[in-house]
């Protein structure tokens, strides 16, 4: 078995494209010094809705297989090799949004038993060994199914992982400051009329929002602001990145790309002050 980095960080996503717009900056970061970085990406994200007309023809079964080579690039412009899709390509489908019929096909992420997903997860976490995991907090930043159930599956594989030799030091949630929010908003606002978008979201529209309390650690990933737009712009048919820092979904409401990224500590010591790094604390040593 190959020696891993000291510092290993593992991420749980619903589909491609979720990685890059919450943890891009911090993904790029560590990677570029030296830590090792595992995506894990539960769907293919097939219900997706197509941005560009000229890709409107890859709607439906065959968007999950073009989606995986977009995660590919996108992954390549952060510098992260180790990605994978719980239990393999396909094996759980997107969801659609929450209360569509979408969420009762048998085969889609919402309907999977989750000790057996967070099983096929237990084991990525026991191969990599991860000091830290980040997933979304348990209304999946946003309530979307697929969100929701990768926090539960993460969740729950972190508790199997620790009962088979591998106890997850740090857990992490994804969160936005709301102050940081209101402000981003506010300049978008001043921004919007020289931007190639119409409307504006709004802060409830944006995951993960929480008062400022409730954030224990900050990312500085300024440095890593191109690697994350090139990264998001991989995702072309459910992302489209403005020259300037905001970018709109298939919902074309336009909203702040953060390069600085925000987490709250859920396992692990509190700290007692906002931390800069993700590992802050954590013993680290190479895994085999
Ligand atoms: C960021 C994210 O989680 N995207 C999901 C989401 O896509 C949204 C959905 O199509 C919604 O109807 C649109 O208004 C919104 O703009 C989209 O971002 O849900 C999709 C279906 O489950 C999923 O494929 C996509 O990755
Ligand atoms: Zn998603």
């Amino acid at each position: 078995m190959t020696e891993l980095p000291e510092r290993r960080l593992m991420l749980v996503h619903a589909h491609p494209d979720d990685e890059s717009i919450n943890n891009g900056a911090t993904m790029a970061r560590y990677t570029a010094e030296g830590a090792h970085v595992t995506l894990v990406t539960c769907t293919l994200g097939e219900r997706g809705e197509v941005i560009p007309p000229e890709l409107r023809h890859l709607s439906g079964p065959a968007l999950g297989g073009h989606r995986l080579g977009e995660l590919r690039e996108a992954m390549a412009a952060l510098g992260v090799t180790d990605f994978r899709l719980l239990g393999g390509a396909g094996r759980y489908s997107d969801s659609g949004m929450m209360g569509l019929p979408d969420n009762d096909d048998p085969g889609c992420f919402w309907q999977a038993d989750v000790d057996q997903a967070a099983g096929l997860l237990a084991e990525v976490v026991l191969d990599v060994r991860p000091q830290v995991l980040v997933t979304y907090d348990d209304n999946g930043g946003y309530g979307h199914p697929d969100h929701i159930q990768a926090h539960r599956v993460a969740t729950r594989a972190v508790e199997l992982a620790a009962g088979r030799g591998w106890d997850v030091p740090k857990v992490y949630w994804n969160r936005i400051p709301r102050s940081v929010a209101e402000e981003a908003f506010a300049r978008l606002e001043r921004d919007l009329h020289a931007l190639p978008f119409d409307k504006s979201a709004s802060v409830q529209d944006v995951p993960g929002v929480v008062d400022d309390g409730r954030i224990t650690t900050a990312v500085d990933g300024t440095a890593y602001a191109g690697a994350k737009a090139a990264a998001m712009r991989a995702h072309a048919t459910q992302i489209t990145v403005a020259d300037q820092p905001y970018f709109v979904l298939s919902n074309e409401l336009a909203q702040p790309l953060f390069t600085t990224e925000y987490y709250e500590l859920v396992r692990g010591e509190r700290p007692a002050g906002r931390e800069d790094d993700l590992f802050a604390g954590v013993a680290t040593g190479a895994a085999s």
